[in-house]
């Protein structure tokens, strides 16, 4: 048996940070949201317990260390499955990038396996699993648009925004995210009005959107990768809506509204950066996608 899902990459359109933690994680209120940027998950079932992953792109690691075979290995010793898995990763969200690539490829795992192993968890089930993976997956796992608090892992559903364009350019600099929490003072913050933001896309405001992005790990990353405010600057002055770093960065997405200047921005960026995605928001993650008995997804 076979099964193929796909792993959206997210944005964050408003991250706060409201304290330490007691066990390192800092307490977050986020909005976050998923893109139509994605990553391929192919799962084919094997008849002995052993999961093998292989990655497209080189320098993602294959072994345990790869959140997509952390997430099987879960499902495997805690429901005592005596089959295995491999699992083939084609990579388009780049990576340590503020994108959650390997969160949304441990949760699309997650999703897949539940299906070809027929464990018949459901998707909060699996939310569950996935926040001993990392903070981000259990988000991954719903997919769509939520607040999520706690370290992250404290779903809640809203509306997803109207609909507009997203591009994204990431500078060829890989960010560590807990050095970047780290690095974090958190007396010297302004914090976002999420209320507001909330009630922006609750009323499908575009403007009130844009005005309200705000990320307070932002000043971290580009206080210490100055090429970051640069992607900033290039995409307000390229003429975007609303622009801000995703995550812990380094990824800048910029919002547009009218699909007219979505080209313009897009190689304007392309011009000097090589990791520019132009992207549309998705309403829910993806379900896995059976084969038909030609084997045609
Ligand atoms: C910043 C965010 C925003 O969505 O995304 P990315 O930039 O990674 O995409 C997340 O909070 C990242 O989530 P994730 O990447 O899953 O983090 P984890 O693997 O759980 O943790 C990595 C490290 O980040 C720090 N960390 C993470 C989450 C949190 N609420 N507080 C933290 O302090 C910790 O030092 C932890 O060891
Ligand atoms: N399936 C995976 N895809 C990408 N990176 C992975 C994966 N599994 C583990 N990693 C490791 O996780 C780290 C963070 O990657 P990623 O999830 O892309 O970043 P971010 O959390 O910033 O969005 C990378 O350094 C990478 O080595």
């Amino acid at each position: 048996m076979k099964c193929s899902v796909k792993a959206p990459a997210k944005i964050n359109l408003s991250l706060d940070v409201l304290g330490k933690r007691e066990d390192g994680y800092h307490e977050v209120e986020m909005i976050m949201t998923t893109v139509d940027l994605a990553d391929r998950i192919d799962l084919t079932e094997l008849p002995h317990p052993q999961i093998t992953v292989e990655v497209s792109e080189g320098y993602v690691p294959s072994d345990h260390r790869n959140l997509a075979w952390q997430a099987g290995h879960l499902l495997q010793t805690r429901f005592g499955v005596k089959k295995g898995a491999h699992i083939y990763i084609t990579k388009r969200i780049p990576v340590a990038a503020g994108l959650a690539g390997g969160s949304s490829d441990a949760a699309a795992t997650l999703r897949g396996l539940n299906e070809l192993w027929g464990l018949d968890l459901s998707l909060d089930e699996l939310a569950k699993l996935g926040s001993e993976i990392g903070s981000d997956v259990p988000f991954c796992v719903y997919g769509g648009t939520a607040i999520a608090t706690g370290r992250g892992e404290i779903i809640e559903h809203i509306d997803a925004p109207p609909p507009f364009w997203v591009i994204l350019a990431k500078p060829p600099t890989g960010v560590s995210t807990a050095d970047i929490y780290r690095g974090l003072q958190l007396d010297a913050v302004t914090h976002p009005d999420t209320p507001k933001m909330v009630e922006a896309i609750r009323a499908q405001d575009f403007k009130q959107i844009c005005s309200q992005l705000h990320n307070v790990l932002e000043s971290v990353t580009l206080g210490l990768y100055p090429e970051v405010a640069n992607i900033k600057n290039q995409m307000q002055k390229f003429g975007a809506d609303g622009v801000l770093m995703s995550g812990s960065g380094p990824t800048v997405f910029g919002l547009i509204e009218k699909e007219s200047r979505v080209n313009q921005i897009y190689n304007g960026l392309r011009g000097f950066c090589e990791d520019v995605f132009a992207v549309r928001v998705i309403r829910s993650a993806n379900t896995c996608l059976k084969p038909d008995k030609n084997g045609i997804l």
